[in-house]
């Protein structure tokens, strides 16, 4: 018997791509979700999207962080709309009339607000004039983007559970910042590993490098998503995507 696919989206994060294809192809089988962004996205347009949908039948989770004034963000979400993402990004920063232009022109996609960078570590927060600790940070644009209809959140593991008491059960919570216990951090500041986030309360973990840069992906993808079928799921709505 096959198992569920995990709920994780692999970060496509290729600099072509057919090499982005071959890792959609090979991890998924093992996981709900590949992620579409910006080093994709900016050269290929839509033919990114339609290429990895094509190439393993994860559902697309598109990256493009929109960050502008409403207007600007809704024509940016009513163009991509079409291409019938999973999910949307838009940053919580860019307030709550940005926030709910988004959801209002893209109503086929859940629109996922990022609050605080996951490569941001507490002494940049004050440098970028963003009231901390990052934990109220995170808090306070969670609460404000989900007042402002964001379906979904985008945060750090650390901050799962504390974002998921904030927001309750019906918001997605999805986690980047994810390492396997003993992975490098990378340029990421605030992590766990996919045990800790899942028992944190989030419902999707964006893993990317660790298992891109594997020398085999889809075994990276089907050793974290094994690793997660032991892990009791900490919150109410463990439940991935749409
Ligand atoms: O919106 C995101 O997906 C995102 C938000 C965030 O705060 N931090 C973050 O790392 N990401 C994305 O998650 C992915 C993480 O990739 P890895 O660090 O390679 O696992 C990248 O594609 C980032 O663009």
């Amino acid at each position: 018997m096959t198992a569920a696919p995990a709920p994780i989206a692999v970060a496509l994060d290729a600099p072509d791509l057919e090499t982005a294809a071959r890792w959609a192809g090979l991890v998924a089988p093992h996981v709900s979700t590949v992620k579409v962004g910006l080093e994709l996205y900016l050269r290929y347009g839509p033919d990114a999207v339609a290429r990895v949908r094509e190439a393993g039948g994860a559902q697309v989770f598109l990256d493009l962080k929109l960050h502008d004034i409403p207007a600007t963000v809704a024509g940016a979400a009513r163009s991509v709309a079409r291409l019938e993402p999973a999910f949307l990004t838009v940053h919580a920063a860019g307030g709550p009339a940005m926030i709910r232009a988004a959801v209002d022109a893209a109503p086929g996609a859940r629109i996922a607000a990022v609050t605080v960078l996951t490569s941001l570590r507490e002494e940049d927060l004050a440098r970028i004039g963003l009231e901390g600790p990052a934990h109220d940070a995170v808090r306070r644009l969670a609460a404000l983007a989900v007042e402002a209809g964001a379906q979904a959140l985008v945060c750090s593991p650390q901050e799962a559970a504390a974002v998921r008491a904030e927001v309750g059960p019906g918001v997605t919570l999805i986690t980047p910042g994810v390492r396997p216990a003993g992975a490098a951090a990378q340029d990421q500041a605030r992590v766990a590993t996919p045990e800790e986030a899942l028992a944190a309360g989030a419902d999707l973990l964006v893993i990317g490098r660790p298992i891109t840069g594997a020398a085999d992906p889809g075994t990276a993808a089907a050793d974290i998503a094994a690793a997660l079928r032991r892990t009791p799921a900490g919150g109410p709505a463990a439940s991935a995507g749409s």
